[in-house]
Order: structure tokens, then sequence, then C-alpha cells
């Protein structure tokens, strides 16, 4: 795999300066929130449900602009962008839903290439990439499947080969293993850490799962009443003082 390529000036992947959010005419959803991001990082986003996870996430993979604030990717703030060049940020971030929304029409090998296909590359110069990436998610022999015929931790593995084909410098996953058994989800997980260690890829991931957040030794950013904390209940801290002290598990 290729280095992520991270402009001479960027030291930061994701930078949101005193963000908040509503939508239509309520209240904000989220209020003055401060997140940065190195390049090559990997967090976890949690929060009770409602607290605005998915909220927060689609500001970070631009689908949303702040009520208030700047969100900067790659060290370039984002508000006064034009279409083109929100794009062209956009192509650099991949994103993993708890859903899959994958194509069902269309086989495992055909959705992993459809974003390559979309930036009008030939299939010559893909085809053994996506087979490469199908086989590193362990469906190397599932190629030709279609979506409804694969289980639902094949078809998240499906859509985490989609999100990375295009080698993003940010994956962004959104409840990746809300829809499969414990054992996937640790599976899961391994796949983002390995992208994260191999192409330094910048990773955040939404979760529920506690059980899943104490598996990695990582920072852990927590929602709640619109605000944004470095939760230090669950992050390395803990996971090395557990280390130290079995007997004080949380
Ligand atoms: N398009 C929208 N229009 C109006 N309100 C919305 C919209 N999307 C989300 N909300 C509200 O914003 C709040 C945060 O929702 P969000 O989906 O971001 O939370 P979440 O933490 O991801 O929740 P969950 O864990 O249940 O998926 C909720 O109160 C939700 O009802």
């Amino acid at each position: 795999m290729t280095h992520p390529r991270y402009d001479l000036f960027d030291d930061v992947a994701v930078r949101l300066d005193s963000v908040s959010l509503r939508y239509d005419t309520s209240e904000d959803i989220l209020s003055d929130i401060d997140l940065v991001l190195k390049p090559g990082s990997f967090s976890f986003l949690t929060g009770a449900s409602g607290a605005g996870k998915t909220s927060l996430l689609k500001l970070l993979y631009l689908a949303l602009k702040p009520s208030r604030g700047e969100v900067s990717l790659f060290g370039r703030p984002t508000s006064n962008l034009t279409r083109d060049q929100l794009s062209a940020l956009r192509r650099r971030v991949g994103v993993v839903f708890q859903e899959f929304r994958l194509l069902e029409h269309l086989s495992a090998y055909e959705n992993v290439a459809l974003p390559l296909r979309v930036l009008g590359r030939r299939e010559a110069d893909y085809r053994a990439d996506v087979e490469e990436l199908l086989a590193w998610v362990g469906l190397g022999e599932r190629l030709h499947a279609k979506p409804p015929t694969l289980s639902g931790g094949e078809q998240q593995r499906v859509a985490i080969a989609r999100a990375v084909v295009t080698q993003p410098d940010i994956l962004i996953a959104d409840e990746p293993t809300g829809n499969v058994d414990p054992e996937m989800g640790t599976r899961l997980m391994r796949l983002f850490l390995e992208l994260n260690k191999r192409r330094k890829t910048t990773v955040i991931i939404a979760t529920h799962d506690l059980g899943l957040v104490r598996q990695v030794e990582a920072p852990v950013y927590r929602l709640a009443n619109r605000l944004l904390v470095k939760d230090v209940e669950y992050g390395p801290d803990t996971v090395a003082r557990r280390r130290t002290d079995p007997g004080k598990g949380i």
C-alpha cells in the first residue's frame, strides 16, 4: 500500500473549532465542539442514542455544514469552499455505515470497484487491487456473490473494502459493528486497526459497544448534553491501569 497524500502543511487531519449544529429551528444538537484528529490517529466516538454521533460524523465527512464554527480537513477550512473543492476533499474520506449501504444488484467485486469506476478508472488498471482488497477482508472466494446472499459480517467487510478502495486518508465508521455478532465485531475492529497501522489512515469509529472500545488502546471521545468530552474512563490510561492492576476491572 502507498503512503497517504497528506499535504506538506497538514499537521491535522480533522479540526473542529467551536462547532455547533442545529437542524431546522430546533435547539442545538451539538454545541461548541472542539476536536483535533492527528494524521494517522485512531479514535472512538461514543455517546447515548440520540447524543449526536451520526450528526458529528456527517460534519466530518462534509455531508452537513455546521450552524456555527469551522470544520477543517487536512488544514483547510471548509466553510467557503466551492462544490468542486468540497468534492475533492470528500474523495479523501471513506465512510462505513452501520447498515452497509451496498447495491444489491451488484456483486461484492462490483460494489468495491464502483468508487473507482465513478472516478473514471479502467478496470484493467484496478481489477487486481479490488481482488486483493476483497482477499484482505477475507472474501477472496466470494467476489461474485451479491449482498443478499452474504451474511451481515460479510456485507460489512465488503462495505469496508469499498470505503478504502480509493485509499482515503480518513476513514469514518458509524456503528460499523451494530449489525454483526461480537466475534465479527472484533474481526472488523482488527481490519480497522490494520488499516490504521499499515496505511497510517486516520480512523474514527462511532460505537455504542464499550466492549469493543475496551479492546483497543485509543482515545475515546464522548458526546453528552451537546458537548464533546475526551473520556478518561475508557481511554488508554484505563487500559494501562487495568494491565497493572487486574483487580480493578472496568
Ligand atoms: N435530519 C434531521 N432533522 C432533524 N433532527 C435530526 C436529524 N437527524 C438527527 N436529528 C436529531 O438529532 C439528534 C442526534 O441524532 P444522531 O442521529 O446524530 O444521534 P446518534 O448519537 O447518532 O444516535 P444513535 O446512536 O441512535 O444513532 C437526535 O435528537 C435526532 O432526532
